[in-house]
């Protein structure tokens, strides 16, 4: 029987052609792999570069290209007859004998800029790889057929050429090597093209076969019809994952809470969607997938629904919010629902105090130093750092803000009300008082979950941590965290070991939503500076790219606001026009003034319009920003006042920054930013 195995491209172009060639193709693949009669059977292919290449009569003047070792197929791609017999010449295939993963090379295109390469070398003396010696380039395990090639290159515009004709595995750590990156560099560049754990056994160059199963972002085996059915039918993000992707979600076990970081569209979401249901298919327990908003919720489970099509699997995952997990437990524990306060409520019981400080002031105390801390007594709180908070307070000014608390904390006692940061303190205290650790159990099993898996961590508040530790017992796969500090747009800055979270932090580098022009835009307007959180010390966007080219952001200077909303509306029917479909197109403002606005101008259209918050964890072909004008973003009124604490208002404004950042990063073809009168600072010059 062949075995035959799928490359992520074959089901992009079945998806491209008609129906009634669509449905001949997928009953020929079926039959052959049952190898029943009427079966296509492999046709060698005159002139090919690989002998090992031949193609399968799939339809009607249509054919798969097959790369065939004894029993193996691997089905690349379904085209026309002309375009299939070209493609079938044009490649060649190999193994990498670093990794022992799949190569494909664009031989064809390699011999005609041969000559070109040839005639530079001849004419400079230089040489990009001059220091490096073969046996090195061996060890990266740079193909010998392409050595002589790799000697003629002269710098490194000349190599970046090439990379369109190279497989990663070749081009990668070459790069690497010519940015001037030691042969650990190199390596740590090759590392990233790994899908699965290094193998014990030594890499056979010759076995295709075993090439393929270590190259699962390239080719998966497809063993039945159904699961033939699978790979043709699901979205390609269900299937195939980018090598470092992959492995992070199918690690076998993590002995340590992981925490993946990584920009805008590096695939930190499918990373978590992914290790949950990797998770759940092992059975081990109960897993929490948790993320933001309900919003974003709806959303995860939706794409939990699709990847996922066990039912009984599928059941093993819950999908939810911390507040939502902290409102329950607190619920169960009381016999009702708890009540919470409302903002202008709470505003009123600080204004009832009398420190001399603002309610805003006092509201960020009680949360980012006595809430995060979770501090209990005023000699705690006199003693406690105040991280992020420049204004010092004296001893007496010290406790008359604990009395202003104290109040605060009592009257919504008496009222029977709580805010939802005090409802996780009080959830986590409640399953400290349940789980097995109380009882010095080795392996308490009480907690609600077995694993934990958290998307959007940036933005989660260290008594929200508190309850998630408190929710997982402390053991193998208990925590995998998922987010990004650059995006963070709420007030926390928790670095997870100082609740108790000890992770390993691993990271995603490319983008696969942005193109290289909105990213280095966007990266340009978020500062490219550190952020803080998650981790101790700082995270930078140093290697964060794109591999993608496309338009640049178009930025537009209006005279007017009511000019500005009429160059929005005939911009969003420009898209429409170009055939966009409205639903994945979305338009962002700061405010819900602007929100309201260009909703009454694009009514009808059927576009998302929404706040810049809105647009957190979601992605659209086309993204307009609005407004994005001085005394608009950042918005004055979310901005401590200058005199009141330098530190406070500095972390505002990186959160004003991130906000717009996070907007901005949700375009994956083309980003219009517009503002009238004078432009927001934030907008790169
Ligand atoms: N393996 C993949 N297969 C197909 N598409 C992918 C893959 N990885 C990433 N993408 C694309 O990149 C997009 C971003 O993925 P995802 O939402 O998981 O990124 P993210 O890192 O969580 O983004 P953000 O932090 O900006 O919300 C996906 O919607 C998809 O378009």
């Amino acid at each position: 029987m062949p075995r035959l195995a799928i490359s992520p491209e074959f089901p992009v172009e079945l998806g491209a052609l008609p129906q009634p060639v669509r449905r001949d193709v997928v009953l020929s693949a079926r039959r052959f792999l049952q190898n029943v009669a009427g079966a296509p059977h492999p046709e060698r292919v005159r002139g090919a570069r690989d002998p090992r290449v031949a193609t399968l009569r799939l339809a009607e003047r249509h054919r798969g290209v097959v790369v065939k070792q004894r029993d193996v197929y691997w089905l690349l791609t379904v085209l026309p007859d002309a375009e299939a017999w070209a493609y079938a010449q044009r490649y060649r295939f190999g193994v990498n004998t670093a990794l022992g993963v799949v190569e494909m090379w664009d031989a064809v295109a390699l011999d005609r800029v041969r000559p070109a390469m040839r005639r530079a070398a001849e004419a400079s003396s230089t040489r990009l790889f001059a220091d490096i010696c073969d046996s090195d380039l061996a060890e990266l395990g740079i193909d010998g057929r392409f050595l002589p090639l790799v000697r003629q290159i002269t710098d490194e515009l000349t190599l970046e050429a090439l990379e369109p004709l190279l497989p990663p595995t070749q081009y990668e750590p070459l790069a690497a090597l010519a940015r001037g990156e030691s042969m650990a560099g190199a390596w740590r560049e090759l590392e990233n093209c790994r899908a699965v754990p290094a193998d014990p056994e030594p890499i056979n160059p010759e076995d295709f076969g075993a090439a393929l199963l270590r190259s699962p972002d390239r080719a998966v085996f497809a063993d039945y019809p159904r699961e033939l059915n699978r790979v043709l039918e699901a979205p390609g993000w269900c299937v195939f994952l980018h090598p470092p992707q992959h492995r992070l979600a199918h690690w076998e076990s993590y002995q340590q809470p992981t925490l993946v970081t990584g920009g805008a569209g590096t695939g930190k979401t499918l990373v978590a969607l992914h290790r949950a249901a990797h998770l759940a298919r092992r059975g081990a327990g109960q897993i929490l997938l948790v993320t933001f908003s309900q919003g974003l919720s709806a959303d995860l489970a939706a794409k939990l629904d699709v990847l996922i099509e066990d039912e009984v699997v599928r059941k093993r995952i819950e999908v939810g919010n911390v507040d939502r997990l902290a409102h329950r437990i607190v619920a169960e524990a009381e016999g009702r629902p708890p009540s919470l306060v409302g903002g202008a409520e709470l505003t009123a019981l600080w204004e009832e105090t009398d420190t001399g400080h603002s309610p805003a002031f006092l509201l960020r105390e009680w949360e980012q130093v006595v809430l995060a801390q979770n501090l209990q007594t005023l000699d705690e709180y006199l003693d406690a750092p105040r991280p992020g908070r420049s204004v010092e307070l004296s001893g007496a000014e010290r406790t008359a803000i604990w009395r202003a608390i104290e109040h605060v904390t009592e009257q919504l006692r008496e009222r029977g009300r709580r805010t939802l940061l005090q409802l996780a303190a009080e959830a986590s205290t409640l399953l400290g008082q349940t789980t097995g650790d109380l009882l010095e159990e080795t392996e308490p099993t009480r907690e609600p979950y077995r694993h934990i898996v958290v998307d959007e961590a940036q933005d989660l508040h260290p008594a929200q941590w508190r309850l998630l530790r408190a929710a997982v017992p402390h053991t193998r796969d208990d925590l995998f965290i998922v987010g990004d500090p650059h995006q963070r747009i709420f007030d926390t800055r928790v670095a997870l070991a100082s609740v108790g979270i000890d992770a390993i932090q691993q990271r995603l580098q490319v983008s696969y939503r942005l193109p290289q022009e909105i990213l280095s835009w966007g990266v340009r307007l978020r500062g490219g500076g550190p952020a803080d959180g998650l981790v101790n010390g700082v995270q930078e966007l140093y290697g964060f790219r794109a591999r993608r080219h496309g338009p640049r952001p178009m930025v537009r200077a209006y005279d007017s606001p009511q000019d500005e909303l009429t160059g929005l509306a005939s911009q969003v029917r420009q898209w429409i026009q170009d055939g966009v479909p409205p639903e994945e197109i979305a338009v962002a403002a700061r405010t819900a003034e602007l929100v309201r606005d260009a909703r009454a101008v694009l009514r009808e259209l059927g576009v998302r319009v929404t706040t810049l918050h809105g647009m957190k964890g979601l992605e659209f072909r086309r993204v307009a920003v609005i407004g994005v004008a001085d005394g608009i973003v950042p918005d004055p009124a979310s901005l401590t006042p200058v005199g009141e604490d330098p530190a406070a208002r500095a972390h505002d404004l990186q959160r004003e920054r991130g906000l717009l950042y996070v907007a901005c990063t949700r375009a994956v073809e083309f980003l219009y930013v517009s503002h009238s009168g004078r432009a927001s600072p934030f907008l790169p010059t």
